[in-house]
């Protein structure tokens, strides 16, 4: 950053919200004549709102600044506002079609304070040209969300203390806040603008946002020397008779997945077999043949039976899928031999109440700590179902997928989950990119699913295929 003149990446990002900007109010009757008012807090945040808002002005717009702390607003910001035909106001106008939200930006902590707080919740009454409710523009991010974590603090009348954003303009990067915790709902449509910060970003980031492109690249494809053992086996022990449908499910899954052949080894043997008759099905993990994963879980109970069942899986020196009963089965601790004495992965996919269960606490606002702590104790790559499904590793890289929907949130959908994952890690896949995929695919058949009308899992289980033939 030495090599840079101060204000350079101000001025780029000033620049780079100033155009979302134009483009916002261009859909509400042009820019010139539109009104723009602008939240300046005491720090930079304030002052990329203050420089964009003299772009906007110089291109006609009426932009007035409220400023929360006058005395420490960016002088620059100010004098270029100014400049521009800008001015400054002490209460919200009468009208605005835009907001620029510059209170505060990843310097802020806490939530927000009076007199924002209060500010903030009558933007709302704002009204544009059209009649319509002001568009809402975070920079940078939300103001009052915790950066990090993604958790929206509330005050003492339980009143959530950020702002809520139709669109957030971040720079250089995505923060945590924008795509996990309750904070990625206040953040809206998150845009990304380039300030040019590559070269100076070094190291590791602390969040990888799974995307497509990731997703093209590392799915498994066939070749012409392709044969069903070497693209992989998978076993499937889920299930029992009291829950056939657990089993059906999970094979749904892996069968979606890139492997040749999918095991089933269980009491619900005879369902899945009418149901996906490709599968070779066996009633004891013991007689199972090799696989190359295991997924065991779901379904299964947790009586004595099911208990042999996991200690059998859990020998076997392969990566396995714990889900659902497996987890509940690890809580007393009796499994932790077998667990220590691993060298293959272990990937948990708990919710959250399977997490407390397995921690003593729940999840609590910071997903992505959560995971990794959990991931750290178990020495397995934790997926944290959610909204924001949250994958960390023990060596403390962490994912979010970016894909999920509230249609997921239906019995079953993990069953499917869970055997695609299985099929990702026979497949070959290490286990936390096996888990981000899987996260990934799941959400967007669980979105073309809904296309089609109210979601069960079968139908999750069945968008998998049209979602996989868009990969190419
Ligand atoms: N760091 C960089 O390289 C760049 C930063 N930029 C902008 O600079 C921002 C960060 O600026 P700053 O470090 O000045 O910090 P902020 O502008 O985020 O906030 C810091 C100020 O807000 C006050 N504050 C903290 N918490 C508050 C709360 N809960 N309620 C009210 N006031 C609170 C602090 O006392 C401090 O004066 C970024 O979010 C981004 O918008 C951009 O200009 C581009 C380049």
């Amino acid at each position: 950053m030495a090599t840079l003149p101060a204000g350079t990446l101000m001025a780029r990002a000033a620049a780079g919200l100033a155009r979302r900007c134009a483009l916002l109010l261009a859909d509400r009757g042009g820019v010139y004549g539109g009104r723009v008012l602008l939240l300046v807090g005491s720090g930079d945040n304030g002052g990329d709102a203050l420089f964009a808002g003299a772009h906007l002005a110089r291109r006609g717009a009426a932009v007035e600044a409220l400023l929360l702390s006058p005395g420490q607003a960016h002088a620059d910001g100010r004098a270029a506002l100014r400049a521009a035909g800008g001015r400054t106001v002490d209460d919200l106008p009468a009208r605005a079609d835009l907001v620029l939200d510059g209170i505060v930006g990843i310097g802020g902590s806490g939530g927000l304070r009076e007199p924002a707080a209060r500010l903030v919740q009558r933007l709302g009454n704002l009204r544009g040209r059209d009649g319509g409710r002001a568009t809402v523009v975070a920079v940078d991010v939300p103001s009052g969300v915790a950066v990090d974590t993604g958790h929206v603090p509330h005050d003492t009348a339980g009143r959530p203390g950020a702002l809520r954003a139709d669109v957030t303009v971040a720079f250089g990067a995505l923060k945590p806040a924008l795509v996990v915790g309750d904070a990625a709902a206040y953040a809206g449509q998150v845009e990304l603008v380039d300030i040019g910060l590559g070269p100076w970003l070094r190291g590791t980031p602390v969040l990888h946002v799974t995307e497509f492109s990731d997703v093209v690249d590392d799915w498994p494809r066939l070749g012409p020397r392709s044969e069903k053992y070497t693209r992989g086996v998978v076993g499937v022990a889920t299930g029992s008779a009291t829950y056939p449908g657990a089993a059906v499910l999970s094979v749904a899954g892996a069968l979606a997945g890139p492997t040749g052949l999918v095991r089933y080894a269980g009491t619900a043997a005879a369902e899945v077999l009418h149901r996906h008759p490709s599968v070779i099905a066996t009633g004891r993990v013991a007689d199972a043949g090799r696989v190359q994963a295991w997924v065991c879980g779901s379904g299964l109970g947790t009586g004595a039976e099911a208990a042999a069942e996991l200690r059998t899986v859990l020998a076997a020196p392969v990566p396995v899928v714990l889900d659902a009963d497996a987890l509940t089965m690890l809580v007393d601790g009796s499994m932790a031999d077998r667990l220590r004495d691993r060298d293959a992965p272990i990937v948990v996919t708990p919710h959250d109440r399977e997490y407390a269960r397995l921690c003593g606490e729940e999840p609590g606002a910071d997903r992505v700590g959560a995971a990794l702590r959990l991931a750290a104790w178990m020495n397995a790559v934790v997926l944290l179902k959610g909204d924001r499904t949250v994958i960390g590793t023990p060596a403390g890289r962490a994912y979010v997928n970016p894909t999920g929907t509230p249609v997921l949130a239906t019995g079953g959908t993990g069953d499917v989950l869970a055997g695609l994952l299985g099929s990702l890690l026979a497949a070959g896949l290490p286990a936390e990119r096996a888990a981000a995929l899987a996260a990934y695919l799941h959400g967007l058949a669980g979105r073309e699913a809904a296309r089609h009308g109210p979601v069960t899992a079968p139908d999750v289980a069945a968008a998998l295929r049209p979602v996989l033939a868009g990969l190419g």
